[in-house]
């Protein structure tokens, strides 16, 4: 069964005068998904968000939101997004804003609700002036959410946020996907889409370097990350199959390949060894090696 996805890029290409964002970029957002779009600066990532509501167009290529064209406002009405930036009116008590957004909707979430599914039931009465960052940060997102919206789209939520206040959030953000929210988010904080996203769409220089579910990222690398302590650590970091090294007195970390090979040559070779813990790479690790290959790959053909 073919599912109908909520938005799609097809073949877009993006130009600003020369600049090219987007090239050739094919997307779909299925139902019930949590995408992340992850990517460095000047990726594409803003320029994906923006076709997607509709505020530019494609140079070419086509995009859809709900089966027509976002930059129609009848097409958006079921789209829920909160831009980086927070701009909430200071003087209104945080009840009042909710209530205000809400107004705008036939179906809405109620206030009640809403605030305890984003836990701020205590803040009602509270000014927005007088909010923490991570307060009205969570504020502004749950705002995305007042009006039940088929797909919400979150560019960086939690940038600038302390540690605490960015996994409040986080957690916020879950159960909205739990609830059976579809999701995109964009974000700098590698470890932000590890924890929430399934599926991982990763830009560079504006084209899909990856599509893939989280885990699927994780093992198309294929590094698996090894720390053990040796008296004589040169003879295990040239060992074979090993990416790179480093070494704190007797203790190395290593990258490696292939870390079944990787044991049972260390095992063979007789060096001694303590405290082996081999684990899969972080995304970081597999996105900075992906990243890696696409530049290689520009290089190459460029050449
Ligand atoms: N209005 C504009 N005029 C000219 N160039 C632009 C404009 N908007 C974006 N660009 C360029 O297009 C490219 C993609 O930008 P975009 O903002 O989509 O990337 P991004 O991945 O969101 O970056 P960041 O993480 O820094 O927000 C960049 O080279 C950027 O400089």
């Amino acid at each position: 069964m073919t599912i109908t996805p909520l938005a799609t890029l097809e073949g877009v290409t993006r130009r600003y005068g020369d600049v090219t964002a987007l090239d050739d970029v094919d997307l779909r957002i299925e139902p019930g998904s949590l995408v992340g779009l992850l990517g460095p600066n000047g990726a594409g990532k803003s320029t994906v968000l923006s076709l997607l509501q509709g505020t530019r167009c494609p140079t070419t290529g086509t995009v859809t939101l709900f089966g027509g064209d976002p930059a129609q406002a009848v097409n958006r009405t079921r789209l829920g997004s909160t831009p980086q930036e927070t701009a909430l009116p200071p003087t209104l008590r945080v009840g009042e804003v909710v209530d205000f957004v809400g107004r705008h909707f036939a179906d809405r979430v109620p206030t009640a609700a809403l605030a305890e599914q984003f836990g701020f039931g205590d803040l009602l009465r509270r000014q927005t002036g007088s909010l923490s960052g991570g307060q009205q940060r969570r504020l502004a997102v749950a705002l995305a959410f007042v009006g039940r919206p088929r797909l919400v789209l979150l560019d960086e939520p939690t940038t600038g946020l302390d540690v605490d206040a960015r996994r409040t959030l986080w957690d916020a953000i879950r159960r909205q996907h739990e609830l059976g929210a579809t999701i995109v988010l964009t974000s700098h904080y590698l470890e932000e889409i590890e924890a929430l996203a399934e599926r991982v769409v990763v830009l560079g220089g504006g084209r899909v370097i990856t599509d893939a579910r989280l885990r699927d990222v994780l093992g198309l690398v294929g590094i698996h990350r090894v720390r053990l302590r040796s008296t004589d650590p040169g003879a295990v970091e040239r060992l074979a199959g090993v990416v790179q090294a480093s070494r704190d007195g007797d203790a190395v970390e290593l990258d490696v390949r292939d870390a079944d090979a990787f044991v049972r040559d260390l095992v063979r070779s007789e060096v001694p060894f303590t405290d082996l813990a081999v684990r899969g790479a972080t995304l970081e690790e597999a996105f900075l090696t992906l990243t890696a290959d696409a530049r290689a790959d520009v290089e190459r053909s460029a050449a």
